[in-house]
């Protein structure tokens, strides 16, 4: 699934992660709590995170239009589609580092 293919770009499985503050910002106003996340823990709040803001169009629910939101301004974009994460995962690259020091 989507969150494989982005752990084994970000190396480790089930490596604990700590955002950086505007994606931890993102991550709690969808309900996440502490700063320490896992990348699966990470995408299910991001997921909550669209949907909360209702930033996916209703009609064809794979795109996301997140111009305007401070998700838009992390990932650089107005829109994209969940059909390819490849703009999620860099921008998770950037704002993702590990914990485990
Ligand atoms: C495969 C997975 C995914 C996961 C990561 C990526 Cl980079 C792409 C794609 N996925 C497939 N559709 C979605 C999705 C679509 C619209 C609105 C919200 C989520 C997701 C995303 C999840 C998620 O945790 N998904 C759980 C099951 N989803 C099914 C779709 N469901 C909604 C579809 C729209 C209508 C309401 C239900 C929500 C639960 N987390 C994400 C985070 C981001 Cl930055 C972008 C997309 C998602």
């Amino acid at each position: 699934a989507a969150e494989n293919t982005c752990r084994l770009a970000l190396g480790q499985v089930n490596q604990v992660m700590r955002p950086k503050v505007p994606l931890l910002k993102i991550l709690q106003a969808a309900g996440a709590q502490g700063e320490t996340f896992t990348l699966k823990e990470v995408m299910h709040y991001l997921g909550q995170y669209i949907m909360v803001r209702q930033l996916y169009d209703k009609r064809q629910q794979h795109m996301v239009y997140c111009g305007g939101d401070q998700l838009g301004e992390l990932l650089g974009l107005e829109s994209f589609s969940v059909k390819d994460p490849s703009p999620v995962y860099d921008m998770l690259k950037r704002n993702l580092t590990s914990a485990a020091m």
